[in-house]
């Protein structure tokens, strides 16, 4: 199963995602979040991410091409998340622009927000479901809120996409009992306080999803 770390930022907690099996390292490129990084930072910490083959993802919240060329060409990620309203024209635009894989990402708090799949179907080439953001929030993700994961019931297995949103050691094993997602994303449930990640919380979190799967493959 992937799992993603997102909204990295310093060396120590990069590691540690490394140290316990992560597939994705995820930076945040959206100057509202405390979890921004300057394009520079993600480029050290992304390689170093890439020599242990683990893959870098750049996250953006429509973000223009002048931006996207500065961090594709600096940063050198191997996939670009789109957070915000991208249309399936837009995501087709950045696809046949950089080459590079597109995670597309939702907010899901009703169950036709799944209509959406079969719009980008095709374009994107992975989805991230995440939880709506909360009315006072600024920010599209990285909130710490679930959303119902009933609602992905019956979803056609082969869509392919990261569950996201208020994800912790406490939930998880409950999030992949019942979402069954082929990958994970977590920012601020390895976190001490919005924008640190808790090089404790990242193993907690580790040992949590490996129990969990344990559990799985007992039943
Ligand atoms: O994390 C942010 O600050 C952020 C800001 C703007 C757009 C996207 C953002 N995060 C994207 C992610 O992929 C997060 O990991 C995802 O929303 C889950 O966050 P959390 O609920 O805190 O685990």
């Amino acid at each position: 199963m992937d799992i993603k770390i997102c909204g990295l930022s310093t060396i120590e907690a990069t590691d540690a995602v490394i140290a316990g099996g992560a597939t994705h390292v995820g930076f945040i490129f959206f100057p509202k979040s405390p979890r921004h990084v300057a394009v520079d930072t993600a480029a050290k910490l992304g390689a170093h991410a890439q020599a242990q083959g683990l893959k870098s993802v750049a996250v953006t919240v429509n973000a223009d091409d002048t931006y996207l060329d500065e961090i594709v060409a600096v940063m050198k990620p191997d996939i670009l998340q789109l957070h915000g309203s991208e249309s399936p024209e837009r995501v087709a635009q950045v696809k046949a622009r950089y080459g590079l894989p597109v995670m597309k990402a939702f907010a899901i708090s009703a169950r036709d927000d799944l209509d959406k799949i079969d719009i980008y179907n095709g374009i994107a080439d992975r989805f991230l479901f995440d939880a709506k953001a909360p009315k006072n929030s600024e920010l599209p993700g990285g909130n710490g809120v679930s959303f119902d994961w009933t609602l992905l019931e019956g979803l056609d297995p082969s869509v392919d996409y990261m569950l996201s949103g208020g994800l912790n050691a406490s939930n998880i094993s409950d999030a992949i009992a019942n979402a069954k997602p082929s990958g994970l994303d977590i920012s601020s449930g390895v976190e001490s306080e919005p924008g640190v990640k808790s090089t404790k919380l990242i193993a907690s979190f580790f040992e949590a999803v490996a129990n969990a799967k344990k559990r799985e493959t007992n039943d």
